[in-house]
């Protein structure tokens, strides 16, 4: 079964990574206004989630799932930073009305689908349909209040697929080797698609998807315009102390402290200045020779942190709880993040659980509906645990893939920012021992030193276990990121280079130091 379901997911998103998102008949995106206990601010009452939009070709069904009860948890008080906001400026928009009704936003685009007769044979059956399937009440993932009547056009059960597709000649069955040869090139792999950046951890033999035609040298173009005032800055200065300067102890000296100010930290100036020292003592030095070492250097520093985001798509969802301090970039970093997953194929909840700014929640809503993500928000003030509770409950129901878990990340106050985070996780731990699966962390590469701290303290509060650092465009402290790999060895999953949707890539080790160091262009 578990093979069976890794199976789906990645033959589904198989030609998603290159191509924009299939024209499949995608469940609906859902809009989730839900009553979380917060009894000092608003008696909430349960809210319903508005039926679903009937899928293409069927019958309007009326079913409606009732959101369950958040948990039990102990009273808290009001924010009192709330309280002081409000004070400050009593017209700013800090609460939803309390009626709000559930908004529902359906895709724009549902399209036909398959033929009745030809369910999972004739084609690999797309993620909605077997979504159609998943949705029916499964041993303890539901409480049967949702009965969704299978739609018999589209709908082949997971385990259906994975017969069928066993049951066909494999190229290795057919003895004409001309013959296996063509069948295997028309035969479509298996592979998932996950897009570039991303890993699973899933057993199945599975590879990255396919790397789109151009995109490399656009990208590469993009890092180096983008890191270009940390390079620009730092092999100017370089370049003019080693003019007409053999090296020694103080040229080595002043390349340190030069190093040390571009924010690389101490352990990598050192390296570079040693592996400098090595090579070129007594003799004359360019700034290409030190480009080139500091180049070699910061890839060897960050080749080990230089990883893929991995995904264990068995947990449906796979948790990522994504914090930071306020403005790092979390909220658009979701964003970017949910399109990437949701171009791939994979069903993507995001729970709003920046409840301590009003615009944070309508920004992610607005991000969820971009990338055709649902979305589990609630008021302003609202308990973030008890949110990502539900969250985690209707991405369970829903059968998402992945729930990303927005925070709010109020440094002013660590002792609440820190009982807030930590309630956010227990809260994931009773529902999935090993939830939150990832803990991402956003750092705003613009602050420089203040970045390293801010790791310092997240890594203790939430256990980071991965970084992605955002505003690499246009800051002359780039640098930091290296410093940062240097001393804490996290993971850096992804760097930001812009405001757009597409902004995100997966991060590079090589890519990022020849960007950094002004080589390789
Ligand atoms: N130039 C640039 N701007 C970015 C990048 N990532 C995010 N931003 C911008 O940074 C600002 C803050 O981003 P948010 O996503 O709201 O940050 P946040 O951490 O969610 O902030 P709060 O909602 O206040 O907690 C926004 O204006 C974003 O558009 C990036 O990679 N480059």
């Amino acid at each position: 079964m578990a093979l069976g379901f890794i199976k789906k997911i990645f033959t589904f998103g198989k030609d998603t990574a290159t191509e924009p998102k299939p024209e499949a008949p995608i469940a609906e995106q859902q809009v989730v206004e839900t009553p979380v206990a917060e009894p000092d601010i608003i008696d909430q009452p349960a809210i319903e989630i508005a039926p679903e939009e009937p899928a293409p070709e069927e019958t309007a069904s009326e079913e409606t799932a009732e959101i369950p009860a958040a948990p039990a948890e102990e009273d808290e008080d009001r924010d009192p930073l709330l309280d002081e906001a409000e004070a400050v400026n009593p017209e700013a928009d800090y609460h939803i009305p309390e009626d709000v009704e559930p908004e529902i936003y359906p895709l724009p685009h549902a399209p036909t689908p398959p033929a009745a007769q030809e369910p999972a044979e004739a084609e690999p059956v797309s993620e909605p349909a077997a979504e159609k399937v998943v949705a029916e009440p499964e041993a303890g993932a539901q409480d049967g209040t949702v009965e969704e009547e299978p739609v018999e056009e589209f709908v082949a059960p997971v385990e259906e697929i994975v017969e069928a597709e066993s049951e066909e000649d494999t190229p290795d069955d057919i003895e004409d080797p001309v013959l296996a040869e063509a069948l295997r090139a028309e035969k479509p792999t298996d592979a998932p698609a996950l897009p570039k950046g991303f890993a699973t951890s899933a057993k199945a033999p599975v590879e990255e998807a396919a790397p789109m035609a151009q995109p490399k040298r656009t990208w590469f173009q993009r890092l180096r315009e983008g890191l270009a005032r940390t390079s620009s800055q730092l092999t100017g200065q370089i370049t003019s102390l080693f003019t007409k300067r053999k090296l020694d102890d103080d040229t080595l000296q002043d390349l340190e402290d030069l190093l040390i100010q571009a924010d690389l930290g101490v352990e990598t100036a050192l390296r570079i200045t040693d592996t400098l020292a090595s090579e070129r003592y007594g003799k004359d030095v360019t700034g290409a020779d030190v480009s080139r070492i500091m180049s070699a250097e910061i890839t060897k520093v960050l080749e080990p942190v230089a990883k893929p985001l991995e995904l264990d798509l068995s947990h449906k969802p796979h948790v990522i709880l994504v914090v930071g301090v306020n403005g790092t970039g979390k909220t658009t970093t979701i964003g970017k993040l949910a399109a990437k997953l949701s171009g791939a194929g994979l069903k993507v909840m995001l729970a709003a659980g920046d409840t301590f700014r009003a615009a944070a929640i309508e920004q992610l809503k607005i991000w969820a509906d971009r990338t055709s993500s649902d979305i589990v928000s609630s008021k302003l003030g609202a308990d973030a645990a008890g949110l990502a509770y539900e969250a985690y409950e209707q991405a369970k129901l829903k059968k998402s893939d992945v729930l990303i878990v927005d925070t709010a990340g109020r440094l002013q106050n660590k002792a609440e920012l820190m009982a807030e985070l930590e309630k956010i996780v227990r809260v994931l731990g009773k529902l999935d021992p090993d939830a939150p699966h990832t803990v991402l962390q956003t750092l705003d590469a613009t602050t420089g030193q203040n970045a390293m701290n801010q790791v310092e303290i997240f890594r203790n509060v939430a256990g980071v276990s991965g970084l992605i650092m955002t505003k690499l465009d246009g800051t002359a402290r780039g640098g930091i990121l290296v410093a940062i790999a240097a001393k804490h060895k996290l993971p850096v999953y992804f760097i930001g280079v812009g405001e757009g949707i597409d902004d995100l890539e997966p991060f590079e080790a090589k890519d990022f130091a020849e960007a950094i160091a002004g080589v390789g262009a």
